[in-house]
C-alpha cells in the first residue's frame, strides 16, 4: 500500500529501512516520513536501548500508542525521506475520540498534581514479588524444611511460581512500558533483574507485547499474542482452516497454557540469536552490550535453577526438575489465564485491516477489543498486576497502574459520549469462562459456505 502523508524528501522502500537499525545508522517511519534518529537515540527520553530495538520499520502505530503525538515534532528536522510502501496496518490520526480521552487523563493529573509515571507505592509489590520469589525459594531447597515437613516444598514450589508470575506483572511489565519513574537506568535495571531470575529476555518480550500485541490488539496476523499457524494447536479465529481436534480445544488446551514457560525458554532464544524474527516481527542487530547481557541471564539462571540446588544444597536432578515443572506450570497457567481472559472471548472486536490496510480509530479499537473485570476488588488488582482494568492499559500503556482503578470511571464515560463499546465482566473467573466458551466456539466445524468465504477473504 503506498503511503502518501509524506510531502518531500528521498523515497524509501521498506527493504532500505530495515537495512538502517544498528546504532551506527538508526532509521525509522512515522507516518509515512523517514526519519534518522542515530544521533537522537543518546538524547531519547526513553533511552537508546528502546529506541534501536523499535526501529527499522514503519513504526507509527506503536510511537503513537507510547507517546503524545506531538512528541513527533522533535523529530521534524531528521526526515531523510518518504516511505514508499509500508506491511502494517493503519490508524487514523488523533481522532476525536482520542483526543477527548487524553484530555481527560491530563485534566486527572492535572487535579491531582501528579505525573503519570510518578508512582512510590508501586515499590511495594516489586518488593513482595522479588521477597516471594526468594523466600519460597528457601523453603523449596532447605534439606532441613524438606526433612521436616514433606508437603511444604511443594506448596512453596506454588508460592515460586505465584511469585515468578507476579514477577512478570509487575517490575517486567511496568519496565517495558516505562510506566515507573522517568528513568530509563530504573526500567532497564527492573527488566534485567526480572530476565536473571526467569531466564528469559525481555528484549523478546519488548518485541512481542510493545510493537505487536499493543498497538495491533487482537489483528491477525499483526498481534503475536493471536497470531495463528495453518493449522495451529488453537483456532482462535475464523480465518483459520477447520480440523476436527479443534473440538476438543477447550479441553487440550489448558494443560498446553501450563506448558507456557518451556515452550518459551525452547524457542525464544533461537528466535532472538538465530531466526532473528519474532511471529513476524523483525528483530534488529543485537548491539553488543545486549550479547553481554544474555551470558548473564542465561549464567544466573543455571547458577539459580541448577547449580545451587544440585551442587550445593545436594538435591536429585530428578527432584530439582519435578519441583520446577510445578512451579513452572502455575506459573504459566496463572499468566495464561489473565492474558486469554483479557482478549480472547466472543465480546470483544476482532478489528481486520480493510482492502488498502486502513483500521479504524486506534483508541476505540483499544478499548473494544479489551476485557476488565472486577472493577473496584482490589484482590484482583493485585493479583493481576491491575490488568483487570485492561482498556485503561491499553489506552494508556505509559502510565503507572497504580492510577488504573481511579482513570477507568473517567475514561469510560469518555466512552458512553462517544458510543464506544467499554467490556466489563464481574470477576476473573467470568473472564475465563468467556475465554473457554471462545474456544468451544472456534473449535465447532464451520459450515462449508462460512468456512469457504472466510479461506476466499483470507486471500
Ligand atoms: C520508533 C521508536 C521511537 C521513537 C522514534 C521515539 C521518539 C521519541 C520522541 C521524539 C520523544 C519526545 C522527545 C521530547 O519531547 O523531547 C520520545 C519520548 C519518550 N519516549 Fe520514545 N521513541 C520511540 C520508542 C520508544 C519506546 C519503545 C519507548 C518505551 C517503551 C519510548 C519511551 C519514551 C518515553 C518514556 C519518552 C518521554 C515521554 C514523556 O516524558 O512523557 N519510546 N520518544
Amino acid at each position: 500500500m503506498a503511503v502518501t502523508t509524506a510531502k518531500s524528501g528521498e523515497r524509501i522502500t521498506l527493504e532500505q529501512l530495515r537495512s538502517a537499525g544498528t546504532s551506527d545508522k538508526a532509521w525509522v517511519a512515522i507516518r509515512g516520513k523517514v526519519y534518522d534518529v542515530t544521533e537522537f537515540a543518546d538524547r531519547h527520553p526513553g533511552g537508546k536501548d528502546f529506541l534501536l530495538a523499535t526501529v527499522a520499520r514503519d513504526a507509527t502505530a506503536m510511537f503513537e500508542s507510547l507517546h503524545d503525538p506531538k512528541a513527533i515534532k522533535v523529530l521534524a528536522k531528521r526526515q531523510v525521506g518518504t516511505l514508499v510502501e509500508t506491511n502494517v496496518p493503519q490508524y487514523p490520526q488523533e481522532t476525536p475520540f482520542q483526543q477527548d480521552i487524553r484530555k481527560s487523563v491530563a485534566e486527572y493529573f492535572k487535579r491531582i498534581g501528579k505525573h503519570p509515571r510518578e508512582a512510590p507505592w508501586m515499590l511495594l509489590p516489586y518488593a513482595i514479588s522479588f521477597g516471594t520469589y526468594f523466600v519460597s525459594y528457601f523453603v523449596m531447597f532447605s534439606q532441613k524444611i524438606s526433612r521436616e515437613y514433606t508437603t511444604l516444598p511443594w506448596i512453596a514450589a506454588l508460592v515460586h511460581g505465584w511469585s515468578h508470575a507476579i514477577l512478570g506483572l509487575y517490575p517486567l511489565h511496568d519496565a517495558t512500558h516505562a510506566s515507573f519513574t522517568r528513568s530509563p537506568l530504573v526500567w532497564n535495571f527492573m527488566r534485567r533483574f526480572h530476565d536473571m531470575l526467569s531466564g528469559l529476555n525481555s528484549h523478546i518480550w519488548i518485541h512481542e507485547h510493545v510493537m505487536g500485541h499493543h498497538p495491533f490488539t487482537n489483528v491477525v496476523d499483526h498481534d503475536p499474542d493471536v497470531f495463528p499457524g495453518n493449522p495451529d494447536i488453537v483456532r482462535f479465529h475464523e480465518s483459520q482452516s477447520w480440523w476436527s481436534y479443534y473440538s476438543w480445544q477447550s479441553y487440550y488446551l489448558y494443560p498446553l497454557y501450563a506448558q507456557m514457560a518451556w515452550s518459551r525458554w525452547s524457542n525464544e532464544w533461537y528466535q532472538l540469536l538465530v531466526a532473528r524474527n519474532y511471529k513476524g516481527i523483525p528483530i534488529n542487530p543485537l548491539q553488543l552490550k545486549e550479547y553481554f547481557w544474555t551470558g548473564i541471564y542465561l549464567l544466573s539462571f543455571i547458577l539459580i535453577h541448577i547449580v545451587i540446588p544440585y551442587y550445593f544444597l545436594h538435591f536429585s536432578l530428578l527432584r530439582i526438575f519435578v519441583i520446577y515443572t510445578c512451579s513452572n506450570s502455575f506459573w504459566s497457567l496463572y499468566l495464561m489465564l489473565v492474558f486469554q481472559g483479557n482478549h480472547v472471548n466472543d465480546e470483544v472486536a476482532w478489528p481486520q485491516p480493510d482492502e488498502n490496510n486502513q483500521m479504524e480509530d486506534w483508541a476505540k479499537l483499544q478499548v473494544e477489543s479489551s476485557m476488565d473485570f472486577a472493577h473496584g476488588s482490589w484482590l484482583t488488582t493485585f493479583m493481576t498486576g491491575s490488568l483487570n482494568y485492561q482498556a485503561v492499559h491499553h489506552l494508556f500503556p505509559y502510565v503507572s497502574q497504580y492510577y488504573y482503578p481511579a482513570l477507568a470511571p473517567i475514561i469510560q464515560e469518555v466512552c458512553a459520549k462517544h458510543d464506544v463499546k467499554y467490556h466489563v465482566t464481574g470477576s476473573v473467573f467470568e473472564a475465563m469462562a468467556l475465554h473457554t466458551t471462545r474456544l468451544a466456539n472456534m473449535g465447532k466445524e464451520p459450515d462449508n459456505a462460512e468456512q469457504f468465504s472466510m479461506s476466499k477473504a483470507k486471500l
